[in-house]
This record gives C-alpha cells, structure tokens and sequence, in this order.
C-alpha cells in the first residue's frame, strides 16, 4: 500500500494493541480487545470523538487531507471500522447503513448471468433481496438445504458467483458446515464468492473468516450494537482487492455509516462480550423449559439439535435466538399475545427479550407458497432472548403458555 493513500482508505490495521504509547504490543483476549479502543485524538479523549460533519477543509485547492467528505470517509467511522476488524480478524470491515445495506453492497459484486447458491431458510429480508436480483438483475438464485453439503456442491458450476450462508439460520436455527463448505467452493467454482451472514452468533461466538470465506457480513442493529437504538451493518473481508471493490460501492452508492451511528455502534459493541454470555445463558435455561414441556425447541445449546457437534466445532457459544413450534398457528397466537415481558417485535439481539411469529413478522415478505415449499412453519414462534432474570423470562413463558392453553397445569408467578 502507498503512503500517499490516505488512512482514511487504508485497511485497518488488526495489529495488536498499545494500550501505553510506546509500550510493548500485544495481543489481548477478544472480550478485552472489544473493550479497548486506540484513539488518535489530540486530548486522548477516552470515547472516541463523533466527527458530525459532512465536509473537511483543505489545506489549499491542491493539497488534500486525509478526510473531505464524510460519504467517503469520517474519521469516527474509521476508529469504528479499525475496532471491528481487530475483533473480526479481517483486514478490512466497512461500516454501512444496515445489514441489508451491506448485503447489497456485496450483491453488487455480481453480474447479469451469474449464479447464486444461498439457503432455503434465510433471513427474509435476504430473500427479498436475492428475489429481486434473480427478478431484475438476470441472476439466478438456487435455495438449497445448506445443511446438506451435497445439496450445495450440486449446484456448484463455472458460473456460480456466490454462495450465501447463515448459520444458524434465520429463523429455523440450522447449520452449516462452513469450513467444508468453503473448501469444496474453493474446489470446484475458484472464482466463487463465499459470504457468510453472521449476524445470529456476531464475532464473540463465531468468526467465519478463520474458516476461509471471503466475506463474513453482519447486521449490527442486532448483537453487535445491542440496544436497538440504531441501524448498522458491517462487511469484513481478509482481500484487499475485494476491500477496494466493496468500498467503491460504499463511496458510490453513499450507505457509509453516519457519524452518530458509528459512535453509537462503537459505544455498543464494547459491552457485546457480556451482553452476549448473559442472553445466551439465559436462552439455555428458556430452551431447556420449552423441550421440557415437549415443544419441538431449535436451539444449537441442546444436545437434541441435529446439528449439536457442527455446531460446537465452529462456534464458541449457541447465541440467544431460538425458536420453536406449537402444532397450531391460533395457539402460538395466543402465546405471543399473552407474553408480558417479551415484546412482540421484530429483530434480536437486543437487552430486551422478544417473541415473534416470523411467517407474520420477519420472514412475512417470502411468498407463502415459498414458504410452504421450503417447510417454513406457520405456527414458528421465534424467541430472541435479552438479559433480564432468567426466571421472570420463564415464568412470563409459562403464564402465556398457560394463559394461551399450550400446557395444561397451574399459572406460573402472573400477578
Ligand atoms: C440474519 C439477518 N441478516 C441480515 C439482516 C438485515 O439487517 P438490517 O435489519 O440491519 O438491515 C437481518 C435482519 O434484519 C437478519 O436477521
Ligand atoms: N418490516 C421489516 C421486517 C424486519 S425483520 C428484522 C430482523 N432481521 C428479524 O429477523 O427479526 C422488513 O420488511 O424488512
């Protein structure tokens, strides 16, 4: 890289950290690096400054300085990138609008005639997306069952482009094999793309770049900013080359993060480790007590999970979204409503907890039809687990599952 480019377009550094100027370098664990942010600023302000400007002045009409326009380049932007690509192993992260930005950023990389292979259950927002390319843009999308390798190495052909992976998958909680999944990509279509949406596990629980793929893509509204107070989503990638090509897209299209949202996602993530390890807790105790009461529960923390050992060979913990199934659309409705503590409401990852039935929320834009045909069940509420006390989560469930006529038995603690 030249030293006439300026920072502002390098690729973050993952180099360790220097917590003392001029102190040895060194790497630290990852939940004390998401802590630890290196900060340029001239009165070394512990939070890192929020840059609210559109515009930087030059220094004359032909000298340019390292910033001009925030659309290109903010600096609260790239402490917010540099700090993410330390703790997502990548070379390079940009930092953009939301996770579906960042999925178009990444859809842009293909053309008229290319083939895409992505799963049969996946975020539906993703959906519409890919729905929309293979409508519009002359792609053409195969939805396939990514826990099956063979399912996706079937379809591998010269013209394959991307393959697109969740795992776990949103909403129906299945994994995929990455690393051999990668690997056989790599094999037979070398030019193909592998991106990989982490946003169900964010990188304290899985880092799919240590697997190979060249893009790891998440929605940062959900684990990695925890609040629900913003819309983000970042790209993270180990090739310089595909940086440049995603970056122009960022710079072209303009979904580069804002200022606000960059200090806000950078002031989040820096509790995710925590946040994380108690919701995940949590979500096991819920899992534990929904299989108990003989609902089919799909969470990769139980042993039952028919992905258990996947799972656990490439993931550090299960995450805190899990969904299950009550044999009818008309109870699960009645289970949702009759939640207290659990908002209805769209999304996760957040301090709060939150029910949901995804056929009528999340995943409502996926045709019926296609939801039928890819075995989305109708009746799937979706449980996004936060952080409050384990037993009022449980006992808000077991009132609504009473209340809702799903268990037979006494009310839990519903005062
Ligand atoms: C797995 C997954 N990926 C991507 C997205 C898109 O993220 P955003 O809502 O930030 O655009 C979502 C949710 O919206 C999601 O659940
Ligand atoms: N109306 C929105 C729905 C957003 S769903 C958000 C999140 N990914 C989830 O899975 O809950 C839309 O149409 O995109």
């Amino acid at each position: 890289m030249s030293s006439s480019v300026p920072s502002s377009l390098l690729p973050p550094s993952p180099a360790p950290s220097t917590p003392r100027p001029g102190g040895a370098q060194r790497r630290y664990k990852l939940e004390t690096e998401i802590v630890y942010t290196e900060s340029p600023d001239q009165y070394r302000s512990s939070s890192v400054p929020i840059y609210q400007t559109a515009t930087f002045k030059q220094a004359s009409g032909s000298e340019m300085g390292e910033y001009d326009y925030t659309r290109s380049g903010n600096p609260t932007r790239t402490q917010l990138e540099r700090h993410l690509a330390k703790i997502m192993n990548a070379t390079r992260v940009l930092a953009v609008a939301s996770g579906m930005s960042a999925m178009d950023v990444i859809a842009r990389l293909l053309r008229p005639g290319d083939e895409v292979i992505a799963g049969d259950d996946l975020y539906g927002g993703t959906n519409r997306l890919l729905k929309y390319l293979s409508t519009n843009g002359g792609i053409t999308v195969h939805h396939v069952d990514t826990t099956n390798v063979s399912a996706v190495t079937e379809k591998l052909t010269e013209k394959t482009a991307m393959v697109l992976l969740e795992s776990p998958t949103n909403p129906l909680i299945k994994i995929c094999d990455i690393p051999t999944i990668t690997r056989l990509v790599k094999d037979v279509a070398p030019g193909a793309i592998v991106a990989v949406d982490n946003t169900m596990l964010s990188p304290i629980a899985q880092n799919p770049l240590d697997f190979g793929v060249d893009i790891v893509y998440e929605s940062a509204t959900k684990f990695l900013s925890g609040h629900h107070d913003l819309m983000a989503g970042v790209i993270a990638v180990n090739d310089e080359n595909l940086a440049e090509k995603l970056f122009f897209t960022v710079n072209a299209t303009g979904c580069g993060l804002a200022p606000f949202d960059c200090w806000l996602l950078l002031r989040g993530v820096k509790t995710l480790a925590i946040r994380f390890e108690k919701a995940q807790n949590n979500a096991q105790v819920v899992a534990e007590f929904l299989e108990g009461c003989g609902f089919k529960v799909r969470y990769p923390g139980l042993e039952s999970h028919p992905q258990y050992d996947l799972h656990w060979s490439m993931a550090r913990g299960a995450g805190a979204v899990l969904s299950f199934e009550t044999g009818s659309v008309e109870t699960s409705e009645r289970i949702v409503e009759n939640a207290r503590l659990w908002g209805i409401s769209v999304s996760f990852g957040c301090v709060n907890s939150l029910i949901s039935m995804p056929c009528k929320m999340s995943h409502a834009s996926i045709d019926p039809k296609v939801r039928a045909e890819r075995a989305l069940p109708e009746d799937l509420i979706r449980l996004c687990v936060g952080i409050e006390d384990a037993s009022d989560l449980v006992d808000d469930l077991k009132q609504a599952l009473f209340l809702a006529g799903a268990v037979k038995g006494e009310p839990a603690e519903s005062s």
